[in-house]
């Protein structure tokens, strides 16, 4: 008799939770075990980016979209400034094995650029059912073991899995900072041309972005709103980016947990809010803002990553649909006086925003650049634009317009 496509024979990977729970599939991409959070995302595309932005450092992510890697991998479409360091997810776990590539753009099967980065995957698993139980009882802490051969000590793995402290307390953002300075003039991603650069001359604005982990399409919407930007590690000085003589300073996503960073994140932000300079932070560099002006920081109970996240604008009532990857929060109640909350979360409720009132310093908690994604968050880009442009004494753009 055949063997039903949902048995599988002899498991290559494992998923052991930290509660002693054991998954089997299908191993794909590297080989070993890994200690990391599981977490799921619900966008139904960009798998790439997902796996590539750096704030999924000490995390598994689970899609819930089954069929991932179809469309293959290029080399435009990675998130991480320096993919030769390989900052990102550390391991996947697919509902379908992969199939072979089917795009013009691609140049590499997803398997084994999976085994070239390191990253660790698990296919053939009810990603539905584990899905179900992240929602029930929160992102677990686990272990995801690959070994082609299928010999796995079950009982050591869980014991790793158990021990693992997880992503409370952690600061992976010093992991994921750029080593060094360096310059961004890559303009976006356009169909049928691929990214230009912006020219020396053209560069009106100069934005210091200090690189906690740092997105690429962050980098490139600057660059099409004619900043060219300087990068900089997550530990430079205050007085070190001044320095620099910017027009508008920039604080990066980035991974683990932001009150982990305190320490050297939150004299510098608040000796960068005191300088009077446009201040745009997101995601992690949304909530070292917040941690600066005096306001707390929470683990959430499965956090936010998809790409289809309703979010309501309370500077103009619009409701945005954003992407979003994030698993600690700014606790609204937290937020002192001259702190506005700006943007929520209308799936929970939760702080997606927030802005210094009297200030040009502002931040939303979701990814505004997200690339491929919602591009209803662009104007935040805009937005912050047209607090350097004010300084400046220049007319404001129009939020709303395209870039
Ligand atoms: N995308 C991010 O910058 C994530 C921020 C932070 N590491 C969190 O999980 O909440």
């Amino acid at each position: 008799m055949a063997t039903a496509p949902w048995t599988i024979e002899k498991p290559t990977a494992l998923l052991v939770l930290a509660d002693g729970t054991v998954i089997e599939g299908k191993g794909i991409g590297a080989t070993g075990h890994v200690q990391a959070e599981v977490v799921f995302n619900t966008a139904l595309t960009g798998y790439e980016e997902i796996l590539t932005d750096p704030s999924y450092l000490g995390q598994i992510v689970t899609f819930t979209f089954p069929h991932i890697g179809n469309v293959g991998t290029n080399e435009e479409d990675i998130e991480d400034l320096t993919p030769a360091a390989r900052k990102g997810a550390v391991g996947v776990i697919f509902k379908a094995d992969i199939t072979d590539p089917s795009s013009y753009r691609a140049v590499k099967h997803l398997d084994q650029w999976l085994k070239a980065r390191g990253v660790i995957g698990l296919c053939g698993v009810d990603t539905r059912a584990l899905t179900a139980w992240i929602r029930e009882n929160g992102a677990p802490n686990a272990v995801i073991a690959h070994d082609p051969s299928g010999t796995f000590d079950v009982e050591a793995l869980k014991k790793d899995a158990k021990a693992w402290s997880g992503l409370l307390d952690l600061d992976l953002a010093i992991e994921a900072t750029s080593g060094q300075s360096s310059r961004w003039n890559e303009r976006p991603w356009v169909w049928n041309e691929g990214t230009s650069a912006l020219g020396e001359n053209d560069a009106r604005y100069h934005i210091v972005a200090v690189d906690y982990g740092v997105k690429r399409n962050i980098l490139r919407l600057f660059a099409g709103l004619d900043c060219r930007v300087t990068i900089v590690p997550a530990k430079t000085s205050a007085e070190d980016i001044l320095a620099l003589n910017p027009d508008g300073i920039f604080l990066s996503n980035g991974p683990g947990d932001p009150a982990a960073t305190g320490e050297y994140s939150v004299p510098v932000i608040r000796k960068l809010i005191d300088s009077g300079l446009p201040l745009f932070g997101i995601c992690l560099g949304h909530q070292m803002l917040a941690l600066a002006l005096g306001a707390q920081t929470e683990k959430m109970h499965q956090g936010h990553h998809g790409a289809n996240h309703p979010v309501k604008d309370y500077t103009t009532g619009k409701v945005e649909i954003v992407s979003m990857n994030h698993g600690f929060a700014v606790a609204s109640k937290s937020l002192p006086e001259g702190v506005e909350e700006t943007h929520v979360s209308l799936f929970d409720g939760t702080n997606c925003g927030i802005r210094v009132v009297g200030k040009p310093v502002f931040s939303v908690q979701h990814h505004p650049e997200a690339s491929p994604g919602p591009q209803d968050s662009h104007y935040l880009f805009r937005r912050f634009i047209n607090l350097v442009r004010e300084r400046k004494g220049e007319p404001a753009l129009d939020e709303r317009s395209a870039a």
